[in-house]
């Protein structure tokens, strides 16, 4: 049998829920080989869909069952709250051999696998957005029913957007808190840096200018150079100097909790999505909005 990880042809793929991040993957796969014609994404909004087949030239529907149909891969990329009703809609065209893969964060494979066929492989991703130009991170893990040749597929799915690391599900959570929300910390820092440098006397274009490529040039050297940023940072510090000035102020702030506190925060918000979204499937014919009403009473917010 064809191993379907190193063919030349690839399986029909299938992007569920085509948003931020459902059109971020889908761009990479069509940049990691998948042709248009072997993609289908669903959107909620006819427009929606207009602008992702204007954009990639894929076929798009809003009918999730559908798309499943047939698919050998199936992204699911709807926010938490609109998981458990979206499973519950396509479950029975799930077919045997089709790879599930979800980056939706908190949500554990075993969530997915008790609305799924037995048996069907599940794959936890967690992306970032800086895929959209090929220099993500995604962290990969498998569900019970995921060998290694349907890992290698996802990891083909996303080979063009940028790093692929496995990690253990247990550590999902702190990965989503740290490289998945990690970008939204860099652009709050360098908007802060161009905010300063405005402060400064420079024109605000000028500013984010070298903010941006100041974090930039800094990210790449300790990845070319592999040196411990305290290191990198002690040797832009000159004794006396301007940068140790500004450091203790940092310092004074509360920078460094700051961030720990943050990662926290992500963490354990994480971790209460998916405790308020547990519990048994929905009963065989309850509808999507009864199945979304109790998700919705159980959680009290709209995330
Ligand atoms: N944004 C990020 O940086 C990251 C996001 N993620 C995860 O990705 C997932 C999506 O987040 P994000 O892309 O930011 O959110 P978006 O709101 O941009 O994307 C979700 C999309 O799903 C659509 N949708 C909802 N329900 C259905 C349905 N039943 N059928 C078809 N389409 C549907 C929505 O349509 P409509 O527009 O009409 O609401 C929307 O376009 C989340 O689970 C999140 O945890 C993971 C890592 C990073
Ligand atoms: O904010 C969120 O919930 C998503 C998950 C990781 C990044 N964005």
């Amino acid at each position: 049998m064809t191993d379907p990880s190193t063919s030349s042809t690839v399986p029909r793929l299938a992007v569920l829920g085509a948003g931020v991040m459902g059109e971020t993957v889908l761009a990479g796969a069509l940049a990691s080989g998948w042709r248009p014609a072997d993609v289908v994404a669903t959107v909620r909004r006819a427009e929606r869909g207009d602008e992702l087949a204007a954009r990639h030239g894929v076929a798009t529907t809003r009918d999730n069952v559908e798309a499943v149909r047939g698919a050998g891969v199936v992204v699911v990329a709807v926010k938490p709250k609109d998981v458990a009703a979206l499973l519950d809609e396509v479950s029975g065209a799930v077919g045997a051999g089709t790879v599930v893969v979800s980056v939706v964060v908190g949500l554990p494979t075993s969530f997915y696998e008790e609305r799924l066929p037995a048996g069907t492989a599940v794959v936890r991703v967690m992306p970032n957005t800086p895929s959209v130009v090929g220099a993500g991170v995604s962290a990969v893990s498998r569900g019970s029913a995921a060998d290694d040749a349907d890992v290698a597929l996802v990891e083909r799915l996303l080979a063009a957007t940028g790093l692929v690391v496995r990690v253990a599900e247990k550590d999902q959570d702190a990965v989503g808190a740290l490289s998945g929300s990690g970008p939204a910390y860099v652009f709050y820092v360098i908007d802060a840096l161009a905010e300063a440098g405005v402060l400064l006397g420079l024109t605000r274009a000028t500013a984010l200018e070298l903010a941006t490529a100041t974090v930039h040039g800094a990210a790449t050297m300790l990845r070319e150079t592999g040196e411990h940023p305290a290191i990198a940072r002690e040797r832009v510090s000159s004794p006396g100097g301007t940068t140790v000035a500004a450091l203790r102020r940092l310092d004074a702030g509360g920078v460094r909790a700051a961030f720990l506190d943050a990662l926290e925060a992500a963490r354990d918000r994480s971790v209460e999505l998916a405790a308020a979204l547990a519990g048994p499937p929905a009963p065989p014919g309850a509808t999507g909005d009864e199945a979304r009403a109790s998700g919705d009473e159980a959680r009290g917010t709209d995330r």
